[in-house]
């Protein structure tokens, strides 16, 4: 599988309109576009990318359309960056990504392609556990005491889950030593880290799934500069090795985490 780290930009720029009349994505609501900035590299043999394909949504009992036939396509190891203004339909499509609400229509999926660029078969769903999502300000929703509990305040509780225990136990010390938690002691009470390491903290609860797609909901609100700077060094790591999508209003964080700016077209 060659596969490089690209840097792919899109664009969200609607905002939902009322529409009485019955759902009619292409007629009742102004056009959403996701328009690709910057590609840094193309992938030229097998790979597999996730792909939104004709995503419309509308709240159930409502005739609003918050996104209207959205579609982009995210390669394996690439960092994806939606950028938008307040309202423009951010979360949303997040919350669709990360399986919360179900698409009204279209498709969410992963796209696996030949050396040919061709596909190799059907899109495959992109199952709800494999997406790893950190919300904004994760640090305001630690429950624990130490570190290490945070970290494993989700896992399964029930019996007969030992093997699915093991796994995320050994994922666990690769997840602290990926975000640069491992010179620090696990049972240090989380809320006394620094900004910087929060968020280092809630990316470590998220890695230790081992997710398919990283998604990150403004990461760097709220923080100092150094913060900041400490928050962009960890994505710039971690968009070598999985496929993260960061979602913001602050363009500053492509410019930083991309190779290079590109003109909006
Ligand atoms: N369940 C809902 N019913 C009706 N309107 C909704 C619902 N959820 C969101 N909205 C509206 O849809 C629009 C898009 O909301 P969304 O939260 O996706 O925007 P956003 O781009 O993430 O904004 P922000 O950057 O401020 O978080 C907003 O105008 C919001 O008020």
């Amino acid at each position: 599988m060659a596969t490089s780290t690209s840097s792919v930009f899109f664009v969200i720029n609607q905002r939902p309109i009322q529409s009485p009349a019955p759902f009619s994505p292409k007629s009742c609501y102004r056009k959403l576009s996701f328009k690709r900035l910057h590609q840094s590299h193309r992938v030229s043999c097998d790979y597999s990318c996730v792909e939104v394909r004709g995503v419309s949504y509308r709240p159930p009992g409502t005739q609003l359309n918050l996104l209207n036939e959205v579609s982009f396509s995210l390669p394996e190891k690439s960092f994806g960056l939606i950028f938008g203004q307040s309202g423009s339909g951010k979360t949303t499509l997040l919350q669709l990504l990360a399986g919360l609400s179900e698409p009204t229509s279209g498709s969410i999926g992963i796209q696996r392609y030949g050396n040919d660029g061709n596909p190799c078969h059907s899109p495959e769903p992109l199952p709800p556990e494999k997406v790893g999502i950190v919300f904004q300000f994760p640090e305001r929703y630690f429950v624990a005491d130490t570190i290490l509990n945070e970290v494993i305040f989700g896992w399964p509780r029930l019996k007969g889950s030992l093997q699915l225990k093991e796994r995320l136990a050994l994922n666990l010390q690769k997840a602290i030593t990926w975000v640069g938690l491992n010179g620090i002691s696990l049972e240090k009470d989380p809320h006394s880290l620094s900004g910087g390491y929060k968020r280092r903290l809630a990316l470590a609860i998220q890695l230790v799934q081992v997710p398919d797609l990283l998604i990150l909901d403004e990461p760097l609100a709220g923080l100092d500069w150094k913060a900041r700077a400490d928050v962009i060094n960890l994505l710039k790591q971690l968009k070598k090795e999985l496929t993260v999508l960061v979602v913001s209003h602050d363009l500053k964080v492509g410019s930083i985490i991309g190779r290079r700016r590109s003109r909006i077209s």
